[in-house]
């Protein structure tokens, strides 16, 4: 178990980063990203505590970090859900791309080493290694938005998604892009590959491999920080501690050791590594641990801005406030259930129940949008009523104004402020549209998550229950004879 000063250790290395205009010399150091390793380094410290329980002993006696856990069990599905769970309070849910998530995929894939054929005993080796290393892994599995109706092989140019370049003896070489590579920058190892469905001429593009992020001819592009530019966590408190980044990652000419290759010209296998292993489902079971704390979060920040403004007393906003409610206890519902539900497979992994996962899965871009929208109703112009920073609240010209007209009769100026900032970070700032953006495509456009609820909900029952409806009446036997 590794703690946060090694893990910011471990970012100084000869990662290619480009950022406004210049080569990003030190991540830790670097104010686009200072924040958020700062906040990635108090999730070690707090996984590497045992007063945190987040330590297990593993299959092979080895101790390590819950969020590699391979669940075995419904027991094991809570153990490893309380585990995400502390992680994910400490940045409030607000980051997607804390290092479980991967570390979810990796345990899925390492369930089901079959799944890769030759190449499994790589997967098995690098989920040991990331494992005990306590590695920070990401990913990037969506070719780049160049022409969505092409397939990835009748694109213009041929190394536009990341594809095969070279074959060698001892590895492979690959070029082109991939997207969006949210904390990659921050992060010790990349996974690559490509979840959209792969056509019949696609072959060289149906590849898996992790590699280091920095490996030489791997370079990242990230969209502008949120933290940039911000003096003060008081007056951005989430962008300036949880803006994960999100990159374009190029590779120019990279080399890929085999060791590091899990599928290789292989379209079933690439598919079948997220399908047929329960690696997409841990992966999403996590999103969801993390989703709920976000919910809660958010409904804390409604409910305490609703009492500090003494309008949780009309029965309006009690009405809203109930709204909320249900959308965060239909996700807490919807996440157990999947627990509860859950079902061991050949390999005795438990699977998280996929009806109940992808039905909220299938939700989330509308659940989510539906509680910023209270939001918004319930903080009216109070988030804009607000000094442009903490500056008017310490400058002896200001200062006097400031407490005396931005202020409730519960709490004094401070409070009020230090809580309408941290609403406008939810529902307004750049970091907060991300965030909208964020729940409604990291797993897919709507079209595609919807589709996972469709393919996993199981119309047997439903269709079992109409049958048998249909069968218990007919056209009356008169009129049949009358025929
Ligand atoms: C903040 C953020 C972080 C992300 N982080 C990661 C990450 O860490 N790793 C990673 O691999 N990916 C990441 N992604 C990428 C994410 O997986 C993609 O955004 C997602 O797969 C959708 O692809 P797209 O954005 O290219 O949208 P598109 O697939 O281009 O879809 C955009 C819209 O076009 C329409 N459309 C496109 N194709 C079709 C079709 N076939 N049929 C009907 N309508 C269609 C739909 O209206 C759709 O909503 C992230 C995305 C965001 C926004």
């Amino acid at each position: 178990m590794r703690n946060g000063k090694q893990y910011l250790d471990s970012l100084k290395d000869n990662r290619c980063i480009y950022i406004n205009g210049e080569k990003v010399d030190d991540v830790t150091t670097h104010p686009a990203f200072r924040g958020i390793t700062q906040s990635f380094a108090t999730l070690y410290d707090l996984a590497a505590d045992p007063a945190n329980d987040m330590i297990y002993t593993t299959e092979d006696g080895t101790t390590a970090n819950k969020v590699f856990m391979i669940p075995r069990c419904r027991e094991e599905l809570a153990i490893r859900r309380r585990a995400i769970t502390k992680w994910a309070e400490a940045t409030c849910g607000f980051a997607g791309r804390s290092p479980d998530h991967v570390a979810a995929f990796l345990a899925g894939f390492a369930s089901s080493p079959e799944v890769f054929g030759e190449y499994k005993q790589n997967v098995l080796d690098f989920y040991q290694y990331a494992r005990d290393e306590d590695l920070f892994v990401t990913y990037v599995i969506i070719p780049p938005q160049v022409d969505r109706s092409k397939a990835a092989h009748e694109q213009e140019e041929k190394y536009l998604p990341v594809g095969v370049l070279e074959e060698r003896k001892d590895g492979i070489v690959v070029r082109g892009s991939q997207m969006l590579g949210t904390s990659t920058a921050v992060s010790n190892y990349l996974f690559v590959s490509c979840i959209t469905p792969l056509r019949p001429g696609d072959e060289d593009y149906a590849i898996s491999f992790v590699l280091p992020i920095d490996t030489p001819g791997l370079k990242l592009y990230p969209r502008p920080a949120y933290a940039t530019g911000k003096e003060s966590t008081f007056d951005y408190p989430l962008s300036t501690q949880f803006d994960e980044s999100d990159s374009l990652v190029v590779f120019n000419d990279v080399f890929i050791p085999w060791k590091h290759v899990f599928t290789y010209k292989n379209i079933e296998a690439t598919r079948a590594q997220f399908h047929e292993t329960p690696a997409h489902l841990l992966g999403n079971n996590q999103a969801q641990i993390r989703l709920c704390t976000k919910l809660k979060f958010t409904i804390g920040v409604a409910r305490k801005i609703t009492a500090m403004g003494g309008t949780d007393k009309f029965p309006q906003v009690q009405e809203r406030l109930g709204e909320l409610a249900s959308l965060a206890a239909t996700v807490e519902g919807m996440l157990l259930a999947s627990e509860y539900e859950c079902t061991v497979d050949k390999n005795g992994t438990a699977r998280p129940n996929a009806r109940f996962l992808y039905g909220i899965v299938g939700m989330q871009d509308q659940i989510y949008a539906g509680v910023i929208k209270i939001l918004r109703e319930l903080v009216g112009g109070g988030v804009l009523q607000l000094p442009s920073s903490y500056h008017e609240m310490v400058n002896p010209e200001t200062k006097d104004d400031i407490r005396q007209y931005i202020r409730a009769s519960s709490v004094d100026s401070e409070a009020r402020i230090q809580l309408y900032r941290l609403a406008w970070d939810i529902i307004g700032s750049e970091f907060a549209g991300r965030h909208q953006q964020y729940e409604m495509f990291y797993n897919g456009a709507p079209f595609v998550v919807r589709g996972h609820a469709y393919r996993n909900y199981g119309y047997h029952e439903p269709l079992e229950i109409v049958d048998r409806f249909l069968g218990s009446y007919t056209l009356p036997k008169a009129l049949l004879k009358e025929e």
